[in-house]
């Protein structure tokens, strides 16, 4: 059974009996508002004109004249939701100057109406595509990616995805009551969204229609810009289709494409039967009324004919994100400049060239065990944090050591050195040692705390991190704050409730299967501070929320998936309780780095703009002949944090530039000298 198989399996085996209240379609509404959400996260002027013109104008266009009264009654309604439905999504965005700027990406979002069976679910299918950077705009221009890609998830029929989809859509009528309250089920108590990863699949099936000379599958010049010979041109398309559960609360960041991945298209398609539901409020159905329809002709639901809007090509344009960074960026040449980056950096560096390869060396750290695994961890941290090699080491001993990096979305979960590795986890558990669940992360302002949870959520190959701010969490109505911390929790506890299940009720295997969901508080001290007694409302929802988030870390049910992690500067505002062993057990203290710290950050800052600015170096003997200026030593950077370092080192980046631009050399002959790092250095100084 493939990957999405199991998942569904696994899914469907969770549940427990339990009647689909009318509040779920209350979630419905909710659910139209994630897609709102959505959008509003991706806005772009390019996504306005296609929901507008795809998804609007077709909804309008459906519209027929009826002279039923009671049809027209319910068509009118239909119209209204669809219109509403758009709209709701439409208005919410800030469409915004991006779009210049930008890369022109186009985010759909598909979204189906999954309800199989009278009783009203929606979910949605959230369609992501990333594409290749570096397009050339007159290229891209010509090339529809999106319909491409949104063949090859969906329509393919060799595509796990579609045979799944046309497995169940044929099952709708024959289908057995047992099995109709599972999935029923399922879409109510699994909380989280489902991720399924056809990035292998997407790069096969363009290898191959690559290699097939008759009748190829993509034709040839959809595919002329991949140039077959680069592997990081193929590595750089991902295809991600996630399964949102009505209802579920969608994490922001798991609809947000990794680092260095360009969203190419996300479709925005919706559907929904008991349209007059969401329309009105109301749950009354009228007699006789077939809710099952909902659009003439785009879904006839519910069957999973393909949707017409993906007929339709789409242009895009615009220059690449990768463009605009490469040329602010390129020309620093950090060698020539201080010789802090060796030529194995290079080296090491430009093997990854720039490209996100997360992913990879994360599933290289799955298969480590040991003290093996342990160094590769600390390499990951090397390459990307400076100066905090203390910290790193306690940070892995406490917190990342003994965790088994393990997600049941892993399409490698049949290597055995996972195994390896998830039993080692599992003795673990039964001695007692179970991962500690809190870390707490303070000091200085810049000194690097967020790039350290950044990283920790990287190289554990979680979810990816729902990152809030404390003081995003208060909400103005009674109970507002106290429901806003326990969302945050919900997607590791439908997670682990689905793990239960699988694990016929074992709790203590449970946590293991489940993958690791990192919830990151910045400024944890803005709201969890010290309970104090006081009568005034503000006071008393600042001891709720304090004591709603000790439940959730070590109460009752406490949830062993999760990872906290709290950011500050003041540390000593921090309520006891929170502090203590179970809760944020680990403090680490994040100084301001020494000189050798700063020589390493200074080597990463460096090291990466080194990458881009390949063609641009300098012969080194120029600035040699100037002498050697140790920017790390006291006299240069004394007392900077990392965050300053960062700044310094992208002032002189622009210094250079704005004399590029006036000598008129342009970005090629782009060089950042001696002299605009002094005066850099002196401005951030001043
Ligand atoms: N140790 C470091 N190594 C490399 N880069 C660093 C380091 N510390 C800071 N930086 C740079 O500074 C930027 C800002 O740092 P970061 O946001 O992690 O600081 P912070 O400690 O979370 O600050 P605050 O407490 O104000 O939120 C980072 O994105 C990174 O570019």
């Amino acid at each position: 059974m493939d990957i999405f198989g199991q998942l569904v399996q696994s899914a469907t085996q969770t549940l427990t009996s339990s009647d689909v209240s009318e509040n779920e379609i209350e979630h419905s509404y909710g659910s139209a508002s994630q897609g709102q959400w959505i959008c509003s996260r991706t806005a772009g002027e390019m996504q306005k004109t296609v929901l507008d013109s795809l998804v609007l104008k077709r909804a309008r266009s459906e519209i027929t004249p009826c002279h039923n009264p009671k049809r027209h009654h319910a068509r009118r309604i239909q119209w209204k939701f669809r219109w509403k439905f758009v709209t709701i999504k439409v208005d919410g965005c800030s469409f915004g100057r991006r779009v210049e700027r930008n890369f022109g990406s186009i985010d759909f979002t598909c979204m189906y109406d999954f309800s199989l069976w009278n009783l009203v679910r929606i979910r949605l299918i959230v369609f992501t595509c990333y594409c290749l950077p570096k397009l050339e705009s007159s290229r891209v221009e010509n090339i529809d990616l999106t319909y491409y890609f949104a063949r090859l998830c969906f329509f393919d029929t060799a595509c796990q995805t579609t045979s799944w989809v046309q497995q169940q859509s044929s099952q709708v009528s024959g289908v057995e009551d047992e099995q109709r309250t599972q999935w029923l089920r399922w879409m109510r108590n699994v909380p989280s969204p489902l991720f399924l990863d056809l990035t292998s699949h997407v790069h096969d099936l363009i290898i191959d229609n690559h290699h097939t000379s008759d009748d190829p599958w993509i034709p040839k010049e959809h595919l002329e810009f991949v140039d077959m010979s680069l592997d990081r041109y193929i590595s750089r398309i991902a295809c991600h289709v996630i399964l949102l559960p009505s209802g579920s609360e969608t994490a922001p960041l798991s609809l947000v494409e990794s680092t260095g991945a360009h969203v190419y298209g996300k479709l925005l398609y919706g559907g929904v039967n008991r349209f007059r539901i969401l329309n009105s409020g109301k749950t009354v159905r009228r007699v006789g009324e077939k809710r099952e329809t909902i659009s003439g002709g785009v879904i006839s639901h519910p069957s999973w004919d393909l949707p017409t809007v993906f007929d339709k090509s789409v242009l895009m344009g615009g220059a690449s994100t990768d463009m605009v960074l490469s040329s602010a960026a390129l020309g620093w040449d950090p060698a020539v400049m201080l010789d802090l980056v060796s030529e194995e950096d290079l080296v090491a560096n430009n093997s990854t060239d720039g490209f996100d390869t997360d992913s990879k060396s994360n599933h290289a750290y799955q298969s480590f065990e040991g003290k093996q695994r342990t160094d590769a961890l600390s390499a990951h941290f090397q390459n990307r944090v400076g100066g905090l090699q203390p910290q790193i080491d306690a940070i892995i001993r406490r917190v990342l050591d003994g965790r088994s990096i393990y997600s049941n979305f892993d399409s490698d979960n049949n290597n055995s050195m996972i195994k390896k590795a998830r039993l080692e986890a599992e003795e673990l558990a039964a001695l007692g040692l179970q991962p500690v669940r809190g870390l707490l992360l303070y000091g200085r302002p810049g000194t690097g705390k967020t790039l350290l949870v950044r990283e920790i959520a990287r190289s554990l190959g979680a979810r990816p991190p729902k990152i809030c701010a404390a003081p995003e969490l208060l909400d103005r109505w009674v109970g507002g704050s106290e429901r806003r911390v326990r969302e945050l929790f919900r997607e590791a506890e439908g997670e682990l409730a689905m793990c239960r299940m699988v694990a016929g009720g074992d709790d203590s295997g449970a946590f293991l299967q489940s993958a690791l969901h990192v919830i990151v508080i910045d400024e944890i001290d803005a709201v969890f501070r010290k309970r104090i007694d006081a009568d005034n409302s503000d006071a008393i929802t600042r001891n709720s929320v304090v004591n709603q988030l000790l439940a959730k870390l070590d109460g009752v049910h406490a949830l062993p998936n999760v990872l906290m992690i709290g950011m500050t500067n003041r540390r000593e505002l921090l309520d006891e309780a929170l502090l203590r062993p179970g809760r944020l057990e680990v403090q680490v203290e994040v100084p301001l780095p020494a000189e050798s710290g700063r020589r390493e950050i200074l080597q990463i800052h460096f090291g990466g703009l080194r990458n881009l600015a390949k063609k641009a170096l300098r012969p080194l003997s120029v600035m040699r002949a100037r002498g050697f200026v140790d920017l790390a030593s006291d006299e240069y950077t004394g007392g900077f944090s990392g965050a300053d370092i960062a700044g310094l080192v992208r002032n002189a980046g622009s210094i250079a530039l704005s004399r590029a631009r006036v000598d008129g050399s342009g970005i090629d002959g782009l060089l950042i000298t001696l002299e605009d790092v002094m005066q850099a250095l002196q401005e951030v100084k001043s």
